[in-house]
């Protein structure tokens, strides 16, 4: 198919519609028209393609596979989103396999906005996939000129590098609109990078997925940028203004899980456990702040 031929479905009809005619989705992204080749729909049985990419919020992966799983059964499927589910503990292409057992699925992961691939910019992603046959093919369709797609076989390390750096990113955010410093800021990335390292790698991921585009690469873009909304919403908890709760925040899910984790498996995270009890409202920023500083002093 040509570059720019898709069909993008939406669960809402008025909006199918209204994007088919507008060609535009001024909401999200504002000022990108959509390409000439893709359609809208609402109705699933449209959805025709070989290759779906499932980009919604994490929590809602399971409720949305048990509508429309069946539709997608004998399509090959490429999960976007970031997070661990609350209920399995796992990340969306364990999800998928739940529901769809014998799937073909892979992980589309690693730095990037929305709003950054629309307009053409350059971006390279971490496309995991077990199937090396099958990654390899993905890697070759789903690349263009100016987004580049680097293959990875360990697809619970690229999991848990996207799903991981967005708690930091809360952290990092909370350190800004805290008025804690941009040193307080990078201490955090640095130590929260340990603690990812720390999870992943006692739940089978390789070091090197970390240090790449899905772990280290997506944690410097999302803790430096008020594009993030996880990063928004850290500096909206550091601040004490508002923050709009319809937003998806993958970060605050995702650390309530990862502190579940932890614990049951006896590793030391202090930075997720402090994002998950202010998330929680648990605990106030100057209490979570004087209990990370007051910790043994150690090696690093
Ligand atoms: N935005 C970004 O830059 C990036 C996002 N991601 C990841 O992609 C995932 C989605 O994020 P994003 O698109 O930004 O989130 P948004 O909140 O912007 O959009 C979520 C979309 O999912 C739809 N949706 C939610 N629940 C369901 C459901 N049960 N059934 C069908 N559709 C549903 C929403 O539909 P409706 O409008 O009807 O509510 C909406 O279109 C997240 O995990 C995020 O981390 C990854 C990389 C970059
Ligand atoms: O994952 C992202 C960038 O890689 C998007 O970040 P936010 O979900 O924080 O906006």
């Amino acid at each position: 198919c040509a570059l720019g031929d898709a069909t993008l479905w939406c669960r809402d009809p008025a909006q199918a519609d209204a994007l088919n005619q507008m060609r535009e989705n001024s909401v999200k992204l504002p000022g990108v028209p959509l390409p000439e080749g893709v359609i809208v729909t609402s109705d699933m049985a449209q959805v025709t393609a070989a290759i779906v990419l499932i980009a919604i919020p994490m929590q809602q992966t399971r409720p949305f596979l048990a509508e429309h799983g069946g539709a997608l059964r004998d399509t090959t499927l490429v999960a976007c989103s970031k997070g661990i589910d609350l209920e399995l503990m796992i990340g969306p292409v364990g999800v998928i396999r739940s529901v769809l057992r014998d799937a073909r699925v892979a992980l589309l992961t690693g730095p990037s906005f929305a709003d950054d691939i629309a307009r053409g910019l350059p971006t390279a992603l971490t496309l995991a996939c077990a199937d090396k046959a099958l990654g390899m093919a993905l890697q070759e369709q789903l690349s263009t000129p100016n987004l580049r797609l680097y293959r990875n076989s360990d697809v619970v390390g690229a999991e848990l590098g996207g799903a991981l750096k967005n708690v930091i990113a809360i952290a990092a955010g909370v350190t800004v609109g805290a008025g804690l410093g941009e040193s307080a800021r990078a201490a955090l990335m640095a130590r929260g990078y340990a603690e990812m390292q720390r999870l992943a790698l006692t739940l089978g991921a390789q070091p090197d997925t970390l240090a790449g585009l899905s772990g280290l690469g997506d944690l410097i873009l999302t803790c430096g940028s008020e594009k993030s909304r996880n990063f928004r919403y850290g500096v909206a908890l550091g601040s004490g203004a508002a923050f709009d709760s319809a937003t998806t925040v993958e970060g605050a899910a995702t650390a309530r899980a990862v502190a579940k984790l932890a614990k049951a498996r006896g590793l030391d995270m202090p930075i997720t456990r402090m994002v998950a009890a202010l998330v929680e409202g648990l605990i106030t920023l100057p209490e979570a702040l004087a209990a990370l500083l007051a910790r043994p002093l150690t090696d690093e």
